[in-house]
């Protein structure tokens, strides 16, 4: 759908109207950045200070919330009836769903009835009609992530995307409006919703009281790793944006917020389409499937509940894993892990999960420690650190063989893409290659531990036993 225009200039006008107050900051054009703010004086905050000086404030009304979208609903008919249909499942849903009634009214592509507008229905067109985040990559684009961690993640979140669309189309066939614009017109279409998406990913943030928000003019605020400001929720769930102590800016200066220090490469290009070049945690999220041949797999899996992942991180210097759920890939029935259905009085029935006759059902992601001081506990560590090893091998194999172009999708590459996803796969190759030697090392001493060597003999010996037996059966 066509956006709206809200010329920059006009946005002093709308704050005073919406109660929003700038203090001694505007906003402006940053090159390679979109808009941001800038301090429009000199400004400085001692260490010493008491009051914190305040750069922005916007009122409880204007945040953009779980409530402030069921208040909308309240006002607002057309929405109410697309938030009935298709809405109330999670606050990101329903935030999404709100964009899209304020692009609908805000678009000079719709002629129908206006309903209830909000403050939201002009402020949305100051939004950017690109976000840099891979969802919104071309296919041409998005080959340059082959190998790295981004490549499942985004073609996951773009399925996920097309269903979200798809259901919502036919959610809302029964309400002429919605039907109208969705399904008969097609004014909205799919590209939308992935823009609606990139729009919150990049944007929403998690206030205290209000939960996940996106808030009006502090959603201007760029991001640096050395941030000189940040924001709070007061009591009344108003949103400021202060002055971080000990910071002096001069005139014409970048105000910034950090979007979370704890985010790696990857997090940061999924969620806001740029890798802070400074800081950024060096870790990388792979996905863990259980083994194609395993008859526990979807047990494990069903009980384990949540998606299981493998995190590689550098931890000031030290590579670190974790991956809970590589404990359970690992474990079988030989060994002590057992499955029962439970069936209640009500007929209801569970899956159980045991570890040496113990119900550990509730608390599957601590099977490491429940290994400890098993005979076989090394055993168990040896057969862990070979499906992380054997998974970073073949990653790094991914990464470095899709190194050239030549592995790419034709098509246009905008230059700042080639960039930052060049980024992104030296940050991870690095890292991975790290984990390599890390894992290698790990593995010789298992493979030279006393208890090891022992299960290693005595399945030797059974091997030969059952030769011996085979050769036997076979002269039979
Ligand atoms: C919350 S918005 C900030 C306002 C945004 N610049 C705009 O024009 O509306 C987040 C987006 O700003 C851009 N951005 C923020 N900080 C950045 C940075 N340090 N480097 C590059 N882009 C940045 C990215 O496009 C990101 O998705």
């Amino acid at each position: 759908m066509q956006r709206g225009h809200f010329p920059l200039s006009a946005l002093p006008i709308w704050c005073i109207l919406n109660d929003i107050s700038f203090v001694d900051v505007e906003v402006a054009d940053i090159n390679g950045r979109g808009l941001g703010l800038i301090a429009e004086r000199d400004l400085i905050n001692e260490e010493d200070n008491v009051e914190i000086p305040t750069l922005l404030t916007v009122p409880q009304d204007l945040v953009l919330s779980a409530e402030g979208v069921e208040e909308y609903a309240r006002e607002n008919k057309y929405f109410r009836q697309l938030l009935h249909a298709a809405g109330r499942q999670s606050v990101r849903g329903d935030i999404l769903l709100f964009l899209l009634a304020q692009l609908v009214l805000s678009s000079p592509d719709y002629t129908g009835g206006q309903g209830a507008t909000t403050p939201w229905s002009q402020y949305f067109n100051l939004l950017p009609a690109q976000v840099p985040v891979p969802t919104m990559w071309s296919e041409a684009e998005r080959s340059y992530l082959r190998g790295t961690s981004l490549e499942s993640a985004v073609t996951a979140k773009l399925s996920q995307l097309a269903k979200e669309f798809s259901d919502l189309r036919t959610k809302t066939e029964d309400i002429p409006y919605w039907y109208q614009l969705l399904s008969i017109d097609e004014l909205i279409t799919d590209r939308d919703w992935v823009l609606l998406d990139a729009l919150y990913r990049s944007r929403s943030l998690g206030l205290p009281r209000s939960g996940d928000s996106m808030v009006p003019c502090l959603d201007l605020a760029n991001h640096s790793s050395d941030a000189n400001a940040y924001f709070e929720e007061d009591s009344k769930r108003e949103v400021a944006l202060l002055l971080r102590k000990g910071s002096k800016i001069s005139r014409g200066d970048e105000i910034t917020i950090n979007y979370g220090q704890d985010k790696s490469a990857a997090e940061m290009l999924f969620s806001y389409g740029f890798i802070d070049t400074q800081v950024t945690a060096k870790k990388l999220i792979l996905p863990l499937e259980p083994m194609d041949d395993d008859p526990l797999g979807k047990a494990k899996l069903h009980v384990f509940g949540s998606t299981p992942i493998l995190e590689i991180k550098d931890d000031e210097g030290v590579i670190q894993w974790s991956g809970p759920f590589v404990y359970l890939m690992c474990l079988n029935e030989e060994d002590g892990l057992d499955f029962k259905v439970l069936q209640e009085t009500n007929g209801s029935r569970h899956l159980k999960m045991h570890w040496q006759g113990v119900d550990i059902t509730g608390t599957p992601q601590t099977v490491q420690e429940l290994i400890k001081g098993h005979d076989l506990q090394q055993v168990f560590q040896l057969r862990v650190v070979t499906i992380i090893s054997d998974m970073v091998d073949q990653q790094l194999e991914k990464i470095n063989s899709t190194n050239h172009p030549i592995d790419s999708i034709p098509g246009p590459v905008r230059a700042e893409v080639l960039h930052v996803a060049s980024r992104l796969r030296l940050v991870e190759s690095d890292l991975l290659e790290r984990a390599r030697h890390v894992l290698d090392d790990q593995k010789t001493k298992l493979f030279s531990d006393a208890s090891v060597l022992a299960y290693l003999k005595s399945m030797e010996s059974t091997q030969g036993e059952e030769d011996v037996v085979n050769e036997d059966e076979d002269f039979c």
